[in-house]
């Protein structure tokens, strides 16, 4: 399994959507598109009452896809954002607006997790740059205290995706769905207690021209 570095890994984030021209919310589009087959094909998941924990960057938007595929497929989904909806980027923001149409219902950090079969975590990816605290952390524990089981999306939050370090506290996932490429950290000694099964989903990112992680 080939891997990369979490800067190589937003550097072809970049050389794709500046350099080749595949906008951003098209990318966030095919992220979700495969994670949701992930979850409801692959995945040992029981997807009676998902809950989606998103952060405020692009995991987050790729988790406000995910559930708005969710929902229009007739499953039950809420969504809990953490983190300050002003620090929201662009494709998140459009995200929301989606889901918000869909009535998508959202919950607040007093929830039980416990009420939920899956929980999917969003809150952090390649953004990760500081040791976890706060809320992410009072929700990453609760989410690791829960019966429910966790699909993480593209790196298990918390984890270092170079090293493979728990930044302070970490998601431990049952599965996860990465994209592109699985970062260097994910496949480290121990860390597969973080992401459990891992699916390294292609959304048309390669760090050549074509299709190259057999
Ligand atoms: N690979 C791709 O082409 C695509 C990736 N996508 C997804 O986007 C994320 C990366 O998104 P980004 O907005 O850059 O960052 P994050 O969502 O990981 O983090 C959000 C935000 O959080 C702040 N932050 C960092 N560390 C902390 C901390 N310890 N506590 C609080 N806040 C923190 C920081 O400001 C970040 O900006 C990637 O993983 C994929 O899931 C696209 O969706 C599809 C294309
Ligand atoms: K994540």
């Amino acid at each position: 399994m080939q891997t990369v570095s979490v800067a190589e890994s937003r550097q072809l984030d970049d050389k794709t959507i500046n350099q080749i021209g595949i906008p951003s919310m098209v990318l966030m589009e095919r992220a979700g598109l495969k994670i949701y087959e992930d979850m409801v094909h692959n995945a040992d998941l029981d997807l009676s009452r998902v809950l989606i924990l998103a952060g405020t960057g692009n995991n987050g938007g790729d988790g406000l896809v995910v559930a708005r595929l969710l929902a229009t497929h007739n499953y039950n989904v809420s969504i809990l954002t953490v983190g300050n909806p002003d620090h929201a980027s662009p494709d998140h923001v459009n995200q929301q607006k989606i889901c918000d149409y869909y009535q998508i219902p959202k919950v607040f950090m007093n929830a039980d997790f416990n009420q939920y079969t899956t929980l999917v975590d969003a809150l952090f990816g390649s953004g990760l740059s500081r040791n976890v605290g706060g809320d992410f952390a009072t929700v990453i524990d609760k989410a690791n205290a829960a019966t429910a089981k966790i699909h993480a999306i593209d790196i298990p939050s918390g984890l270092n995706g170079d090293t493979g370090e728990v930044m302070g506290t970490a998601i431990k996932a049952t599965s996860t769905s990465t994209i592109a490429y699985a970062k260097q950290g994910m496949v480290k000694a121990g860390a597969n207690a973080y992401t459990g099964k891992l699916f390294v989903d292609d959304i048309g990112i390669y760090k050549g021209d074509t299709f190259d992680n057999e």
